[in-house]
């Protein structure tokens, strides 16, 4: 089984990711830090050098020469990676797609913990994305409540994939 989280940035994907592989004798994959060491440049830099539009090119690709060939694993996606091309019906047949459900100004404050997030540069913008966002993220398998702290988050996930 794999169970693929998505969400909008700072909803803690990786951070849960990383929590429940550990937990569980899972293989953690992060398709951002993946993409960053298959092409030696940084988000931020694929963005500046090549644009987006190549780095949607990369993730629709990813999807489907390593992600489709993932067993026991959880898999944190970069935040746009669900709502582009066919992305997010290809990831609901790799595993089960968990929505990290958060509202903006949470999602806000936890982005601006860490760097490498081009599209989060621009507030009104972001926000934005944010709302046309959700529409995509919500065809995801199952929605959790992100807000919360993530114990009570990982517990909900657990109950609804491990019967826990
Ligand atoms: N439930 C939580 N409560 C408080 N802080 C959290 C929670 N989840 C994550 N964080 C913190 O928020 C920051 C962003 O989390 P994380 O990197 O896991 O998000 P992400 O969804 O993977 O973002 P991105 O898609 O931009 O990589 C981290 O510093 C993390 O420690
Ligand atoms: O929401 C997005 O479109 C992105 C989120 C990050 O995880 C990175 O994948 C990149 O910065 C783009």
């Amino acid at each position: 089984m794999n169970i693929i989280l998505v969400g909008f940035m700072g909803s803690g994907k990786t951070t849960i990711a990383r929590i429940i592989s550990k937990k569980h004798s899972m293989k953690f994959v992060d398709t951002d830090k993946l993409i960053e060491k298959q092409q030696n440049l940084t988000i931020g830099e694929i963005f500046d050098k090549k644009g987006e539009n190549y780095f949607r090119e990369i993730e629709k690709n990813f999807i489907l020469d390593y992600l489709s060939f993932c067993d026991n694993c959880v898999i944190a996606t970069g935040g746009g990676m669900p709502c582009f091309f066919n992305n997010m019906e290809n990831l609901k047949k790799i595993g089960w797609v968990v929505y990290l459900k958060t509202d903006f100004e949470t999602a806000k404050k936890r982005a601006m913990l860490s760097k490498n997030r081009p599209l989060f540069k621009d507030e009104k913008k972001a926000k934005n994305l944010f709302k046309r966002r959700v529409i995509c993220y919500s065809k995801a398998h199952f929605t959790v409540d992100a807000n919360r702290e993530k114990k009570l988050t990982i517990n909900e996930i657990e109950k609804m994939l491990f019967g826990e």
